[in-house]
């Protein structure tokens, strides 16, 4: 079984993904965040690091996917690939962060790779407007972050509603998690179970 989280900076998938391996005693795949060796340059200067940063992401989102198909294991991770090339690149390259030179060359690599990425058997996107985004990335606290402008976290939230809503690969769960506290309210907790046991009638 292979479950992802999918959704924006700050939507919750990190402490989604946690709970459910700890619930069902799955392994968790997370995003290379505190040992990337580009995140913190990237904020400081978008345009200058956006394509390192894009390739980094990439190829160690790919290391995921080759885990994941060999290991057999029943997994929970957090993020795709699919983010990567179809929400943050393709934003960068909107707003002219990223050239269409370097796009296209990402783009090329990024299409190699889909051939051996297959989908997960459930997507639950975490769908969240932006002032939340904003306020739990302020309750997150990396230093880095606090240069993310409003701009940035609407045009990605409309890059997710955009791909999700032509989203065909797999089974897909949508959650609005604005009015859910999954960290302090058990109950909340257990109605996300509840949907994804749902969904996965008969595969667990
Ligand atoms: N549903 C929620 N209710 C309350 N706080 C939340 C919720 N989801 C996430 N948080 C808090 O918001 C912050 C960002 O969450 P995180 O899981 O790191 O988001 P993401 O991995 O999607 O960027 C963390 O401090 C986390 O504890
Ligand atoms: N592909 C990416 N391009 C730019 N930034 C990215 C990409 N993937 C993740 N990120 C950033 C966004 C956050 O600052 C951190 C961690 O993501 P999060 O959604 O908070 O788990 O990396």
């Amino acid at each position: 079984m292979h479950i992802a989280v999918t959704g924006n900076i700050g939507a919750g998938k990190t402490t989604l993904t946690t709970l459910l391996s700890k619930h069902y005693g799955w392994d968790a795949q997370f995003e290379d965040v505190d040992h990337n060796p580009y995140l913190e340059d990237f904020y400081a200067d978008m345009s200058k690091w956006s394509f390192a940063l894009q390739i980094y992401f990439l190829g160690s989102r790919f290391r995921q996917v080759k885990e994941i198909r060999e290991s057999g294991k029943n997994i929970i991770q957090d993020r795709t690939i699919y983010e990567d090339a179809h929400i943050f690149a393709e934003n960068l390259n909107d707003m002219n962060l990223l050239s269409t030179r370097d796009f296209n060359n990402y783009i090329s690599v990024f299409d190699l790779m889909k051939n051996f990425v297959s989908a997960p058997d459930l997507l639950i996107y975490l769908k969240s407007d932006v002032p939340n985004l904003v306020k739990k990335i302020y309750k997150r606290g990396r230093e880095y972050e606090a240069s993310i402008s409003i701009e940035y976290l609407s045009k990605l939230n409309q890059k997710y509603e955009k791909w999700i809503s032509s989203y065909t690969e797999g089974k897909l769960l949508i959650i609005e998690v604005d009015d859910l506290d999954f960290v302090e309210k058990p109950e909340d907790f257990g109605f996300i179970l509840e949907k994804i046991e749902a969904e996965l009638n008969g595969l667990f």
